[in-house]
């Protein structure tokens, strides 16, 4: 089996990630990346392949010849917005304001890379889509849960995964898409590709 190297600073992508016992490494994209896309399903599949390109052209010019890289990328999509992780905290209450007692979608698009020795790279993309339905929340709820620090690193500017599952009232896909990898997908189209 090839070196599997997660591009991705995200803990709690590692965290999925052996979860389902995949050995591998981690070695996180430096670049901004570039979105040329307006729908969510193609921003998310544009900047996976954009963070898995990055690091298998930086391995490829280390002289490493065999190796498969896995980038993802999440974003809130509600209405016609689409949100990464929010840039302020004021930015974060906006987002909150909006999604508060409604239901949004939330994209996560994978890429994954699979490079074998004499051959060229092979890129694989994909995306899954989870529908998240949220109670309300007053304005004094959003301001504490902003204060927490909790969204900032947050497509969305909330973690279903900690107090913001408060106020999920359910979610409709892969709960793990929501987090930031949908590791069961993920893992099935490694092992159709053979490369688990
Ligand atoms: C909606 C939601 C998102 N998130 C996270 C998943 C992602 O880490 C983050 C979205 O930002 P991304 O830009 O997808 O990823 P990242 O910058 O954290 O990591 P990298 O680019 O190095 O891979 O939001 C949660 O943790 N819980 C949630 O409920």
């Amino acid at each position: 089996m090839n070196r599997i190297i997660l591009a991705s600073a995200s803990p709690r992508r590692k965290e999925l990630l052996k979860q389902i016992g995949i050995e591998y490494e981690v070695i996180p994209c430096q670049k901004e990346e570039k979105m040329t896309k307006s729908l969510p399903y193609e921003i998310v599949q544009e900047l996976s392949y954009q963070k898995a390109e990055e690091v298998c052209s930086l391995l490829t010019k280390q002289g490493e010849e065999a190796f498969t890289v896995i980038g993802a990328d999440t974003v809130v999509s509600f209405m016609d917005m689409v949100m990464g992780k929010p840039k302020s905290g004021e930015d974060a209450c906006e987002m909150l304001n909006r999604l508060q007692g409604n239901v949004h979608q939330v994209y996560t698009g994978v890429t994954i890379c699979s490079k074998e020795r004499n051959e060229p790279a092979i890129f694989y993309t994909f995306y899954e889509k989870t529908d998240v339905s949220m109670y309300p929340m007053s304005s004094e709820e959003v301001c504490a849960y902003v204060e927490s620090g909790e969204p900032m690193d947050k497509a969305g500017a909330y973690g279903i995964q900690g107090r913001c599952a408060a106020y999920i009232q359910g979610i409709c896909g892969d709960y793990n898409n929501v987090v930031g990898l949908p590791v069961g997908r993920l893992y099935q189209e490694m092992k159709t590709r053979n490369l688990l």
